[in-house]
């Protein structure tokens, strides 16, 4: 999709607050830190449309940023900050469960891992979770650029054992937000799974 019009128009915490409009979402997810804003903003052209920080635990809020009044990408707090409180990540896995299980509009989750590393056991939970609501996953690995483009094979077969990857339910992707590697196929995933 060239991509030419992106609002942000909403940041919720419940269901009263979604967007209204009937458009398909798909829903960023990964662990505090990992890239899902800058996967957002590889997506939509921009350099810092949504919020990028080096601050873990920024993002507290479900974004809806509306991409060419055709589709809303729904950033999601990462997981997994260690700083907030347990009061604060109970709150937070309400309103994540709530709009991942409850909501019809939902037509797939990024779920971004890290590529340089095995996925954490919040990232293991989390994959797990969405097949188990058989919510269609691209798992995206990104950060692929601080890795030797001859690793990426290896990287790519360690997250999935450790996923136990289900290829009938899901896809994967590498991905890097710095080169922009496999930002086509993510955006062919996107387009596949607006209907
Ligand atoms: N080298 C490299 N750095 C990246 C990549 N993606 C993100 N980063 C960096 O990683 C840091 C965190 O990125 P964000 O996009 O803010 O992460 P986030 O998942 O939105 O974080 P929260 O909103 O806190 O959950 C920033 O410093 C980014 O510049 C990538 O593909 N390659
Ligand atoms: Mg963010």
């Amino acid at each position: 999709m060239e991509v030419h019009n992106v609002d942000l128009t909403i940041s919720a915490v419940r269901p009263a607050q979604y967007p209204q409009d009937g458009l398909p979402e798909i829903a960023l997810v990964g662990r505090s830190n990992v890239g899902k804003s800058s996967l957002t903003n590889t997506l939509i052209n921009r350099k810092a449309f949504a919020r990028t920080s080096s601050q873990p635990g920024k993002t507290q809020t479900l974004n809806f940023y509306r991409v060419e009044d055709q589709v809303y990408f729904v950033d999601v707090p990462g997981y997994g900050y260690a700083k907030v409180s347990r009061t604060e990540r109970e709150k937070w896995g309400e309103m994540i469960e709530t709009y991942l299980s409850q909501r019809d509009a939902l037509k797939g989750v990024i779920a971004l891992v890290d590529a340089r590393h095995a996925p954490s056991e919040d990232d293991i939970n989390m994959y797990n979770w969405l097949l188990y609501f058989e919510i269609p996953v691209l798992v995206v690995a990104t950060k692929a650029d601080k890795i030797a483009r001859g690793k990426w094979n290896k990287a790519e077969a360690v997250i999935k054992r450790e996923l136990d990857f289900d290829p009938t339910l899901s896809d994967f992707q590498m991905f890097s937000s710095e080169t922009k590697a496999g930002k086509d196929e993510v955006w062919s995933w996107i387009e596949n799974h607006m209907q």
